[in-house]
């Protein structure tokens, strides 16, 4: 017998829902920075598991729209949290109720799907009665179907989530292969590893018009018969101003971005890596549907 369940991890931006979701399946999928809206599209996480398979919806953190872009990711949340099994609702325990976050709440009223609450970031907390206190606050709002305090870093809690949806799979197939832990194409997830890259080392001057786009993907032998891909990619940004800080002095900041991403790139692909970055310029990306679309984020 086989069994399936479709979980959607949803919450406000920074709560730690890309790290669970990495955590849960054990591969790096998600884009995680300590930036808000890191993550702009819905990512899909499978691991099968004995006859289970769990399918992860990752959701972009709920923030109100802006531009254009923020429409879509909050529609995207919106779409992701109807339809599955369960979702986890990921807090952030050293955080106030936001009200995005209540809105959010509301929004599982009259639905189907069973709603666990992941109070996530406890490692942070000095005194652990606060955890009490932060689960009745947020049990006030909504009557969860298990309330779980966790620490995503420190793998605490993880495995009570995992039993949880266990136990709440139900018969059925197995909706993708076995051995496959995502459903995005391959050129999707080497943008965003190297997104993520350009997230971390660049400071807040440059905020969230970065955009990553893999232009080519070629795999070859070296001289020696080892297999290597080539990626050429390009880094978008919103002005020219940003442009020199991504590309930094003497070229030494894009350096570093294509370092780190390309040693990440080849531990997910298991491959040698050749990564070429370029950097451009597209003014107001975010509020133009086209490119929008044409980045893959609608
Ligand atoms: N101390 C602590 N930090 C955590 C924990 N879980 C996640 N973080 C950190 O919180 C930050 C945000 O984590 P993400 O996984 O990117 O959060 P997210 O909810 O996916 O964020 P968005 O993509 O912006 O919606 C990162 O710096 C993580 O390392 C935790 O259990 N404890």
């Amino acid at each position: 017998m086989t069994k399936n369940i479709f979980v959607t991890i949803a919450g406000r931006a920074n709560a730690g829902k890309s790290s669970l979701l990495n955590a849960l399946v054990g591969e790096k999928i998600a884009a995680v920075s300590d930036k808000p809206q890191t993550t702009r599209t819905k990512i899909t996480g499978v691991l099968t598991k004995g006859e289970t398979q769990f399918v992860f919806m990752d959701t972009p953190g709920m923030h109100k729209a802006k531009n254009k872009l923020s429409e879509h990711m909050v529609n995207t949340v919106n779409e992701t949290i109807t339809g599955v099994d369960m979702i986890i609702l990921m807090c952030d325990c050293t955080k106030k109720i936001s009200d995005n976050e209540k809105s959010l709440i509301a929004s599982f009223k009259g639905g189907k799907s069973k709603v666990i609450l992941a109070l996530n970031k406890i490692d942070l907390l000095d005194n652990k009665e606060d955890v009490i206190a932060k689960l009745a606050e947020y049990s006030a709002l909504y009557d969860f179907a298990e309330v779980v305090p966790i620490s995503v870093v420190q793998n605490d809690g993880l495995d009570i989530i995992m039993d949880i949806l266990e136990k709440n799979a139900a018969e059925g197939p197995h909706f993708f292969p076995d051995d496959k832990f995502t459903d995005q194409p391959e050129k999707v997830i080497m943008a965003e590893i190297i997104r993520e890259k350009a997230l971390r080392n660049l400071n807040d001057e440059v905020p969230h018009g970065v955009a990553v786009t893999i232009e080519q993907l070629g795999e070859r032998e070296d001289r020696s018969g080892e297999a290597i891909l080539d990626i050429t990619a390009t880094i978008f940004c919103e002005r020219e101003s940003h442009k020199g800080i991504i590309i930094g002095k003497g070229g030494s900041m894009l350096r570093k971005i294509g370092q780190d991403a390309r040693a990440d790139l080849e531990d997910f692909f298991q491959i040698k890596v050749n990564l070429q970055c370029w950097v451009k310029v597209k003014e107001g990306w975010r509020n133009r549907e086209g490119m929008i679309k044409n980045f893959g984020l609608s």
